[in-house]
Parts: C-alpha cells; structure tokens; sequence
C-alpha cells in the first residue's frame, strides 16, 4: 500500500539521523524536504528565527499549535531548560503517530506532552489538565484561520501573561490576515514582523512576534 508523506519523512529521519540527537534529526528533515520532497515544517530558515525567539524568552511552558511531524516541536524543545514543558496539539492521529516516533528519535520525549486533539477543545482545559497557569511562550503553526479565534480563547481562558510572546508561522504564505490585522492594531499586544521566505522555497514568508502586555 501506498506510504504518505510523513510516513517518508519518518523513514528520512530514522535512516539518516542518529538517535538522541535533535540536531541531526533536524537536518535530515531538511535535507529530505529540500531534496526529495516538500512538507510543511518551518524549515531551517524561519528555524533560525525561532530558535532566537525561542532563546531569548528561555521559557518554562510553551505551548504549540499544529505538531504535523514534529519537526518545529523538536527545534523548539532541544533549546528548552531542564525542567521546562512544552505541550502540542495535534488533532490528525496519523500526523501525531509520526510525530511522537520523531521526537523519540531526537530523545526529547521527556520535554514534550504531545496532546492528541483540537486546540478550540484543549485550551479550555489546560489548567486543570496539565496544571499549567500560563504560557510564556506559544507557537502558532495550524490552520490558519484558526490563529486568531485560538488566541482570542487563549485570553478568555487566562493563559497569557504580561511578557507572553506568541510567534506565529505563516503570516504571509499562506497568510493569517484576520490574525495579523487583530493582533498588529491591539493595544494588547506589541508585534514585529521577521521577514523570511517559506521553507525550502524563494517565496516570501514571515514570523510575527506579539508581546502580550496583559
Ligand atoms: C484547529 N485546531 C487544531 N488543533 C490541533 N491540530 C490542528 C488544528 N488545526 C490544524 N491542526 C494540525 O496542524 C497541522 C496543520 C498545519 C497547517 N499548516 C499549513 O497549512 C501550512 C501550509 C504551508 C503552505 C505554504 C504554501 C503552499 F503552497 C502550500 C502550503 C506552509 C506552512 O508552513 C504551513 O504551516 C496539521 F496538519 C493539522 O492536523
Ligand atoms: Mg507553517
């Protein structure tokens, strides 16, 4: 039977990265994507802006939205404290049985709580599901035209703090107007624009990154 595409991302990942080494598993991602076949993860480009984001907050919770492969969770995990969480949503089972096999080869299963659902249902129960009060940092990488009505619950549900970054992936390609319009015109919130290029293409694309000022 026919394999589908992160089941060959998978197949990429374990035959060409070595166990317990996030940075190898990242590169051999990029490498099948680049050479072999496109997919959706943030790629090493918009990575390295996430990895500065990511660095400067030095969070303890984070939260991302859209696991697909794993591969923006790894990049996001591997820069993580010892004793930090990071919890993903993922609603698709398939995607999520190919991201939990990539995240245990990159050894960073303890670091992430990988969450099988959608995100309107889970953000509602996060805190008395997984204790957690709020999110110093969140990573918006779902559906698009979800960005907005999720950080809209975000709020009404009392997960973000004064400081919270929210870094959102697509604002360009494939574009979250409504999400960049609210977000960039809130008083709530303090926005920049990381002007890049969706991964593994020349095609514009960027980052936002939003400040909650509570
Ligand atoms: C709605 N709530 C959800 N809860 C849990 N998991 C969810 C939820 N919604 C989706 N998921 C899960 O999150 C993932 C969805 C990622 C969507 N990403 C994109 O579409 C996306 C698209 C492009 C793209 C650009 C140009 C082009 F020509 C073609 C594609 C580039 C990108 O970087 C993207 O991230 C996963 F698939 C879905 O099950
Ligand atoms: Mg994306």
């Amino acid at each position: 039977t026919q394999s589908t595409r992160p089941q060959r991302l998978l197949g990429a990942v374990q035959k060409n990265a070595t166990r317990g080494q996030p940075h190898s598993v990242l590169k051999a991602i990029d490498q099948f994507c680049t050479h072999t076949e496109w997919a959706m993860n943030v790629g090493d480009e918009k990575g390295c802006i996430l990895d500065s984001v990511v660095s400067e907050v030095n969070p303890a919770t984070v939260l991302e939205l859209g696991t697909y492969c794993g591969y923006s969770t790894v990049r996001i995990a591997s820069l993580l404290p010892p004793h930090a969480k990071l919890i993903t949503l993922e609603f698709n089972p398939d995607f999520a049985a190919i991201a939990r096999q990539v995240i245990a080869w990159a050894g960073l299963e303890d670091k992430v709580q990988l969450v099988e659902g959608a995100s309107g249902d889970w953000i509602p129960k996060m805190k008395e599901q997984f204790g957690i009060t709020t999110f110093d940092f969140v990573f918006l990488d779902h559906w698009k035209d979800r960005y907005l009505p999720d950080t809209k619950l975000m709020e009404e549900c009392g997960l973000l703090r004064k400081g919270t970054v929210l870094l959102a992936d697509n604002v360009i390609c494939p574009g979250t107007p409504d999400y960049l319009e609210y977000i960039r015109n809130s008083p709530r919130y303090k926005s920049q624009y990381f002007k890049s290029h969706l991964e593994y293409t020349k095609v514009e694309d960027g980052l936002e990154k939003s400040v909650f000022q509570g």
